[in-house]
């Protein structure tokens, strides 16, 4: 479904992503680990073209997207979360989910405020509170809930497991297996393998902007040097 082929990126002069080469397949969640710095947030930029790709290509649904503007990419049905929670505070729960909302899309969910409060209990509860009087776990999960009401059909989470409590971590990942059961498709950047662990089917490990993994969690789990060497655990 999404291919990262040869990618290089950079700030200025400076080379964050070497050469990165993995597969995303339709329906699955991938995980994309490394340290803090390691390049995972630009990684998620390039594929989105809010970095442009100096070299390589990213390609989605066998049309290649490089060099499109990030707008037209979304609007092909990639839907991306930043790291940073973009919630509009002074807007409702209920106004900041219409303000993401997009025309169906052939082949995806068309998702409705009830199905997202379905999937977020705690924000149903808040659905006239405006986005300041949530807790960060809360704008999270709004932030999520506005990027579905865009019915993507790929979709890029920037560490969801970041700076949350750890119930609510739980949520999220039960979270991520329900997008997967509705046809979505999955790319998470995660510095711990714990949550990539309950969610993942695949895993792409980077380092420095390198790729030292790609593969199965299976095989990632039957490998503990690669994951003593690259990850926190
Ligand atoms: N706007 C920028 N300008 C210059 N350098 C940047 C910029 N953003 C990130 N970098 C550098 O690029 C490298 C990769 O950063 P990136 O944010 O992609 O890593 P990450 O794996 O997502 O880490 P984090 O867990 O901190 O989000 C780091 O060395 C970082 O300092």
């Amino acid at each position: 479904m999404l291919e990262v082929n040869g990618v290089n990126s950079f700030y200025g002069k400076a080379q964050v992503l070497n050469d990165l080469n993995f597969d995303v397949a339709s329906g699955t969640v991938v995980a994309l680990l490394g340290r803090n710095g390691a390049g995972k947030t630009t990684t998620m930029k390039s594929i989105m073209q809010l970095v442009r790709p100096r070299k390589g290509k990213i390609i989605y649904q066998g049309q290649d997207i490089t060099g499109w503007p990030s707008h037209k990419v979304a609007r092909n049905g990639l839907g991306y979360v930043p790291e940073e929670r973009r919630i509009f505070t002074q807007l409702t729960v209920l106004e900041n989910l219409e303000v993401g909302r997009q025309p169906p899309r052939d082949g995806c969910t068309t998702w409705t405020e009830d199905m997202v409060f379905d999937l977020f209990p705690n924000l149903a509860e808040r659905r006239h509170n405006r986005g300041k009087a949530l807790s960060g776990g809360e704008q999270q999960m709004l932030t999520i809930a506005r990027t579905l009401m865009g019915n993507p059909a790929f979709i890029l989470l920037d560490e969801p497991s970041e700076g949350i409590a750890p119930v609510i971590v739980e949520q999220m990942a039960r979270v991520i297996l329900q997008l997967k059961d509705e046809g979505l498709t999955v790319l998470l950047s995660e510095q711990n393998l714990h949550f990539a662990q309950a969610v993942a089917d695949a895993v792409v490990i980077i380092e420095h902007g390198t790729q030292k993994f790609a593969g199965s969690l299976a095989s990632l789990q039957s490998q503990p040097e690669i994951r003593d060497q690259y990850l926190s655990v």
